[in-house]
């Protein structure tokens, strides 16, 4: 694999990464650029046959583990995976999550659960599975991906809630673990263009990328740039911070101008000058 593009070359060489749906998406790039910066690399998910593909891309340096991340049982079996092929482990990348596109009246009991289940439940697992490790290997760093905007993200309304909740226990744990050098991270994506997206119905998918400012769905390997940079010697400085890629998602809807603000051609309207005062 060749070197990343933002990088020095060997940033992470000796390290040893642990990235959560890493079959896919957003955790399929990240775990690539981790690898580019010289890291050993694990991912993990629930289908072997997609991570088994996945690892036959990246190359050297990446295996899996299949395993389901919302049990104690599971997120320990994965821990320990990574730990006993490489001995170690420095980087947890918290990516799996998900959730489905729902009003939030039209959510039942059993679905909010299964999405906070997933997206925090799965992240505290995880955490408390390697902490272990990372005290062991002297520090490390955490990161869990949360969504933008945070604003609010109508028909995601469970998973708004659970990512929030994610947010909270990540500066929480920040603060308890800067004694033992681990450093956590919340790493907000805005809206990325993986095959995720075709899940969700025609009409918001083709929304998508119209409501951020940038006018384009970000590129996972943008994703994959702050996370590393997450693994980076800056990792402790950024400990309990929430950073956020998302092409200004977070502080506007759309493209500029609104057209509600335009007039004639679509030229926005100056508003006039206060006369100047008189004495
Ligand atoms: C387009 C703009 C979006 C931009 C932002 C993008 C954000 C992203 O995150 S993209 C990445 C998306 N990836 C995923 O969502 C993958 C992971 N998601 C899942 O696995 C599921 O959505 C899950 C979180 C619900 C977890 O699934 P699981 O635990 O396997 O749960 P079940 O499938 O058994 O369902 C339990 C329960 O949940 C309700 N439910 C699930 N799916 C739907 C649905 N599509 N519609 C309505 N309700 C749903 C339902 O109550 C289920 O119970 P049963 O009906 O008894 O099965
Ligand atoms: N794409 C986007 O625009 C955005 C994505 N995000 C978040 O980024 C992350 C990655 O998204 P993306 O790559 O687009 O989506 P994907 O659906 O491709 O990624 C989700 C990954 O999580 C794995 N996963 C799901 N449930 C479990 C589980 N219980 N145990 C272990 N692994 C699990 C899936 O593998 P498997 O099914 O095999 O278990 C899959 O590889 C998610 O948390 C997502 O919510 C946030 C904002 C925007």
């Amino acid at each position: 694999m060749s070197g990343s593009e933002v990088f020095a070359d060997g940033l992470l060489a000796g390290r040893v990464a642990l990235v959560t749906g890493g079959g896919t998406g957003l955790g399929r790039a990240t775990a690539a650029e981790l690898l580019r910066c010289g890291a050993s690399v694990v991912i993990a998910g629930r289908r072997a046959d997609v991570l088994e593909a996945t690892v036959a891309t990246l190359g050297e340096g990446a295996g899996y583990v299949a395993g389901d991340i919302r049990t104690e049982a599971g997120a320990q079996a994965i821990v320990d995976d990574a730990v006993s092929r490489h001995g170690r482990l420095d980087i947890l990348v918290n990516n799996a999550g998900g959730q489905y596109f729902v009003p939030a009246e039209g959510i039942e009991l059993k679905g909010w659960r299964a999405v906070w289940r997933l997206n925090l439940g799965g992240t505290r697992r995880m955490c408390e599975a390697s902490l272990p490790a990372l005290r062991a290997a002297g520090g490390g760093t955490i990161v869990n991906v949360t969504f933008s905007p945070h604003n609010g993200l109508p028909g995601m309304t469970h998973s708004g809630a659970a990512r929030a909740g994610v947010e909270g226990y990540t500066r929480e744990l920040a603060a308890e673990l800067f004694d033992d050098d681990i450093a956590v991270i919340a790493a907000a994506a805005g809206h990325f263009d993986t095959d995720a997206l075709d899940k969700y119905p025609p009409t918001v998918r083709a929304q998508t990328a119209g409501g951020v400012p940038m006018q384009r769905l970000g590129r996972p390997e943008e994703h994959a740039w702050m996370v590393a940079l997450c693994a980076s010697p800056l990792r402790m400085a950024l400990s309990g911070a929430v950073l956020t890629v998302d092409g200004a998602r977070d502080n506007f809807y759309g493209g500029w101008p609104p057209a509600a603000l335009t007039v004639g051609e679509g030229e926005v309207p100056t508003e006039e000058r206060r006369p100047p005062a008189t004495r």
